[in-house]
Formats: C-alpha cells, structure tokens, sequence
C-alpha cells in the first residue's frame, strides 16, 4: 500500500486493525473504559505529525530550504512499518497523574536474536512513550539522555505495556521513569530513565 496518499498520511493509526491479537485489543478495551470518565485519553497517532510548535526548534537544527521536500517523503518511525509487521501500538495519557501507557504488540519485522525482539526495536517504543510523557508537559521535547536495564528478553510478537511516568521537572528539563512489563503485567523486561 503506498504510504504517500493524504488519506494515508492523515489517517489515524492508534486504532485496532485486522493485524491485532486478542490480548491487544483486550488491553486497548480496558484502557477505552478508563477513558470513559476522563481521566485518561487515547492520543492519536499518525504517518506524519504536523509540525505545530516546533517551527523554532527546526530553523535552529535544520535547512529550511531542505525542509519541505524531507519532511514530504518523512514518515514516523514507530508508524512506518506496513500493518501488523512493526509497531502496533496506541498510548493513553493521564495528564494528572502525569503518565502515559502504551500498549504495544512488536510485529515479526522488529525481530533481533532469533524469536526475540530488537533491544533497539524497544529502546525506540520507549523513546516513543517517554518523550510523549515529557511532550504533554514540555510541547517541544527532544531526548538528551536515556538509560535502559535489559532484564528479560521480549518474545517477538509478544503484547506489552509501556509505563511512563514523569519524575521530575526542572525548568526545561524532564526526567521520566518508563518500564516495560508482559502483558499480564506478571514480568518486567526492561526498565528505563
Ligand atoms: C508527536 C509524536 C512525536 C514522537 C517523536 C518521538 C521521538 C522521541 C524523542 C527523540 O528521539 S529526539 C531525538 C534524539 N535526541 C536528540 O537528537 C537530541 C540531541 N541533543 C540536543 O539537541 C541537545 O543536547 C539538547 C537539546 C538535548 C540540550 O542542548 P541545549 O543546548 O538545548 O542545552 P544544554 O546543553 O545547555 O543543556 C540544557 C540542560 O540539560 C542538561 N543536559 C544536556 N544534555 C544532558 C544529558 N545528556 N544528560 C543529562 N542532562 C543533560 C544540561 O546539563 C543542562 O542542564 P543545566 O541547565 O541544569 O546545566
């Protein structure tokens, strides 16, 4: 399917599709639920992000005049995988509690060491969720550092749930804690700063 049409571009993808496990759509139901009061909130997710808000940070890091033609061929990262074979994911956030879940099933393209998931492939989902976490407070984040503990391998097409909490602010700086558990909540495999 071509990634360039505008429909495609402008489509939301942090909806449930054909590609989705039973124990993905469960948890998306479970977190639609803690929607219904408010308190947490489904955040869109698509090919391309407008680039609202972050016209200063570009002219200061990037060459307009290489801007527009880049920015038409650029796709998300998480968001640039055809339907099921990456990042099937969709964050909630609760602004306040300052938090934000992603629930994430890795596809079979995101493989590392065989049946495994990519330590990379992780390190981006947590990138993802925790710079979204800081993004709600901050609007334009960029990520200065991030530490990851690897404790227990991720089975590749596995289903599981992303916890990002902002720790501390300081001016413009955020320091957020994200963990990454199984689905059934039961194992922690990765933690992160
Ligand atoms: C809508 C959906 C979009 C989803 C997008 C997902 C993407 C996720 C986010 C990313 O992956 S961003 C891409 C990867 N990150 C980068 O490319 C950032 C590259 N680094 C920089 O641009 C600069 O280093 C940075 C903006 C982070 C800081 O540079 P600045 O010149 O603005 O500030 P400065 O160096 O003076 O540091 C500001 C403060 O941060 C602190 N700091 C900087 N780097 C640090 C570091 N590595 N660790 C800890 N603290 C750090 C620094 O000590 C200082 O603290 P104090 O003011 O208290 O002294």
């Amino acid at each position: 399917r071509s990634f360039s049409s505008e429909k495609d571009i402008h489509k939301d993808y942090a909806v449930p599709n054909p590609t989705w496990s039973e124990d993905l759509r469960l948890l998306y139901e479970q977190f639609m639920k803690k929607c219904e009061d408010g308190s947490w909130e489904r955040l869109p997710s698509y090919r391309q992000h407008p680039a609202g808000g972050c016209s200063d940070f570009q002219a200061r890091h990037l060459d307009p005049s290489a801007m527009k033609e880049l920015t038409s061929r650029a796709r998300l990262f998480t968001r640039s995988f055809e339907d099921g074979l990456g990042f099937e994911y969709v964050m909630f956030c609760n602004d306040a509690e300052k938090r934000v879940v992603c629930i994430l099933q890795g596809g079979p393209h995101l493989q590392g060491m065989p049946g495994l998931f990519h330590g990379g492939a992780i390190l981006t989902i947590i990138d993802a969720t925790a710079g979204m976490c800081a993004k709600r407070i901050g609007k334009v984040v960029l990520t200065a550092n991030l530490n990851v503990n690897f404790k227990r391998p991720i089975p590749l097409c596995s289903v599981v749930v992303l916890n990002a909490q902002l720790e501390k602010a300081e001016g413009r700086k955020f320091f957020v804690s994200c963990t990454v558990h199984s689905g059934d909540g039961r194992t922690l495999h990765t933690e992160a700063t």
